[in-house]
C-alpha cells in the first residue's frame, strides 16, 4: 500500500467538496461508470474524482492485484493459512480449460460430477426419480452457512424459472426450523438434500438425522430419499446415502463459494440444468471481464475500490446493499458471509496487525420496504452510510409494468435524494406556503432539511435472469478478492467462527447439570436461568 498516505491526504483535501459539485464535468455520468456485458455500475454520485480513481488503481496494481489474480485463476496455493488452491472459478469455467491441481487437470472430473449432478436433477424433475409414495413434490435442503445462503438466495432470486418441485431450505439448529418446514411435507414425496462441505456441522448433522427420523416414520427405506453433497465421501458414506447419491466436491471451493457447483443442487432442480447453465455462463462472462478488463473499467476492481474509499479512507464503517428487486431478498444476508465471512480479519497474510479497518459491516433490505424503515437514519442521520442500489430495468410482470415503474422510480429518485438534500433555503420555502412565519417555520424547516452529499452507487441490469444472476454474484465474489488483495489478507479462511463453535460444544453438558463454576459469573447465570426454566 505505498501510496496510501498519498490516497489519504487526497481524501482529506476533498471531503469538504460536495459530490454534487463533481458534475460540473458534463461527462462524469459516463466517465465514473462501468460497463460489462450489458450490466452498468455508476459510481459517479460519489467524491471519487480522477486523481482519487488514479490512486485507488494504482494502489490496487501496487498490491499485485493483477499476479494474484492470475494466481487464483490458475490454481496457485492462494489460501495459504489452509494450504489449499481457490478454484470456485473452475465450477464456471469454460468446457476446453485446462487448470492443474498438484500436476492435474482437475476440469474433467469437474465436467464428470456436473453431469451427473444435472442428471439427477432433471431425473427429480421428471419424475424419473420417484419417492416411496411416488413423484418428489418437495425437497428439502438441510445445510448453513455457504451450504445454504447460495442456492437458497438464487432459488428464491429466480423463482420466475423455477418449474420445478419446491424448495426448502433449513439451516437453523433451531428445531423450529425443521419442525416448520417439515410440517406440511409429505414423507414418501420428499427428497432431503444434506449439504456440507465438511459433513460434519452440527446444526446440519443435527438437522439431518432429524430429518431422517421423520422419514423413517412413515418410509420404509429413508436413506433411498436422502442425497448429499460434500467433500468427505466417507462421512456421506457413514450416514447411510448411496454414493449415487452422492455429489463430491475437492476443498479449494470455499464453502461461501460453493453454489456453482454440486452446493448448488437445490437450484438445479428447481431451474433445470439449462437455466443453471446459463447462471454458470453469466458468472463465467464477469469473469473473462474481471480477467481482461483494464483495472479502471474493471467492475469487481471499481466496485471494491470504491467500498475501499468509503470504508478505509472516508471511515464509513457500514454498506448499506439496497435492491430494488424484491427476489434479491436474501442476497444483504448471502453477501454478509461472502464479505465479512472473507474479510473481516484482523491480520494480514503474513499474520501481522491489520494497518488500516478490515472489511465493512455490510446490511440491508430490499427497496422499497427499507425506505419506509431505516431510510430515516440514511438521509438524517449523522452517520454517512454508503448505499449500494441494485435495480433491473425490467421485471418479470409485464402485466404489472407499472409496479415496475413505481419500483424504478423509488430507486433512482433516493440516490438522487441522497445527492443533492434539500437545503434551509427550500425547506424554509416549503414550510412558507404551508403557511408558518417566524421562529415557528424556522424550527420546522430545520428538520426538513437533507444534507445531501451522500455517497451511493447503482448497478443496473436488464431483469434478473439466471445469467444476470450469475454475474451479479461473480462480481461480488471478484470485489471481495480484491478488497482482501488491496488490505494484504487471506479472503478464503474463516479461524473466526471457530471458538464460538468449541465453546458451545463444551457448554452443552453444561446445560444438562455439569460443573459450571469455572464460567465467567454473567456465562453461570445465563446457565443457571436455563437450567431453572428446565426443572
Ligand atoms: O458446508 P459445511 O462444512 O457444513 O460448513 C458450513 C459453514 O460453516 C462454517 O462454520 C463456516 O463458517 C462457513 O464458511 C461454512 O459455509
Amino acid at each position: 500500500m505505498s501510496n496510501w498516505n498519498e490516497l489519504a491526504r487526497h481524501q482529506r483535501a476533498t471531503e469538504a467538496r460536495h459530490i454534487q459539485e463533481l458534475f460540473a464535468d458534463p461527462d462524469r455520468a459516463e466517465a465514473f461508470c462501468v460497463q460489462a456485458d450489458g450490466m452498468r455500475f455508476d459510481y459517479s454520485k460519489t467524491n471519487i474524482d480522477e486523481t482519487g480513481r488514479a490512486l485507488l488503481v494504482r494502489m490496487a496494481e501496487d498490491a499485485g492485484l493483477v499476479d494474484k489474480r492470475a494466481a487464483m485463476f490458475t490454481g496457485a496455493q492462494i489460501n495459504q493459512t489452509e494450504g489449499r488452491a481457490v478454484l470456485h472459478t473452475a465450477l464456471r469455467a469454460a468446457d476446453d480449460t485446462v487448470i492443474e491441481v498438484e500436476g492435474e487437470n482437475i476440469m474433467p472430473e469437474l465436467r464428470a460430477i456436473r453431469a451427473r449432478a444435472y442428471a439427477f436433477a432433471q431425473d427429480v424433475r421428471a419424475g424419473r426419480f420417484v419417492g416411496q409414495g411416488g413423484p418428489i413434490t418437495d425437497v428439502v435442503n438441510i445445510g448453513i452457512g455457504g451450504s445454504d445462503l447460495g442456492p437458497a438466495m438464487a432459488t428464491l432470486a429466480l423463482a420466475p424459472y423455477h418449474d420445478g418441485p419446491r424448495l426448502h431450505y433449513v439451516s437453523n439448529v433451531d428445531g423450529a426450523h425443521i419442525a416448520d418446514t417439515l410440517k406440511d411435507l409429505d414423507p414418501e414425496t420428499t427428497l432431503v438434500i444434506v449439504a456440507s462441505k465438511t459433513f460434519t456441522t452440527i446444526e446440519t448433522m443435527t438437522n439431518a438425522r432429524t430429518a431422517r427420523d421423520w422419514m423413517a416414520e412413515r418410509v420404509a427405506d429413508p436413506g433411498a430419499q436422502f442425497a448429499a453433497v460434500s467433500t468427505a465421501l466417507d462421512k456421506t458414506a457413514e450416514f447411510g446415502i448411496a454414493h449415487e447419491r452422492v455429489f463430491g466436491f475437492a476443498d479449494w471451493v470455499g464453502g461461501r463459494y460453493s453454489v456453482w457447483g454440486p452446493i448448488g443442487l437445490g437450484l438445479m432442480i428447481a431451474i433445470g440444468a439449462e437455466g443453471f447453465a446459463e447462471f454458470l455462463a453469466g458468472a463465467r462472462a464477469m469473469d473473462t471481464h474481471f480477467l481482461n478488463a483494464p483495472l479502471d473499467q474493471n467492475m469487481p476492481v471499481m466496485l471494491a475500490l470504491v467500498g475501499i474509499w468509503h470504508n478505509q479512507l472516508c471511515g464509513y464503517a457500514t454498506r448499506a446493499v439496497l435492491p430494488y428487486d424484491q427476489r434479491l431478498a436474501r442476497l444483504p444476508a448471502y453477501l454478509q458471509q461472502l464479505e465479512m465471512e472473507s474479510n473481516g480479519k484482523r491480520v494480514d497474510m503474513d499474520g501481522r496487525d491489520l494497518e488500516r479497518q478490515s472489511g465493512p459491516v455490510v446490511w440491508g433490505e430490499p427497496g422499497t420496504n427499507g425506505q419506509h424503515a431505516f431510510y430515516q437514519l440514511i438521509h438524517q442521520g449523522t452517520r454517512i452510510v454508503p448505499c449500494e442500489f441494485l435495480l433491473a430495468a425490467k421485471g418479470h410482470e409485464p402485466a404489472l409494468a407499472h409496479h415496475h415503474r413505481l419500483l424504478v422510480a423509488n430507486c433512482i429518485a433516493q440516490s438522487e435524494a441522497l445527492l443533492r438534500g434539500r437545503s434551509l433555503e427550500e425547506a424554509r420555502a416549503i414550510m412558507a406556503k404551508k403557511g408558518l412565519e417566524g421562529a415557528e417555520l424556522e424550527r420546522q424547516a430545520r428538520h426538513r432539511v437533507f444534507a445531501g452529499n451522500r455517497p451511493s452507487t447503482t448497478l443496473i441490469y436488464p431483469c434478473l435472469t439466471p445469467f444476470v444472476l450469475g454475474q451479479i454474484i461473480g462480481l461480488y465474489e471478484h470485489r471481495v478478492f480484491v478488497e482482501g488483495v488491496v488490505l494484504g489478507i487471506n479472503s478464503f479462511d474463516q479461524w473466526g467462527v471457530e471458538l464460538g463453535k468449541e465453546l458451545a460444544t463444551a457448554l452443552g453438558p453444561l446445560l444438562e447439570g455439569a460443573d459450571a463454576s469455572d464460567k465467567d459469573p454473567s456465562t453461570q447465570a445465563l446457565i443457571s436461568f436455563v437450567r431453572n426454566q428446565q426443572d
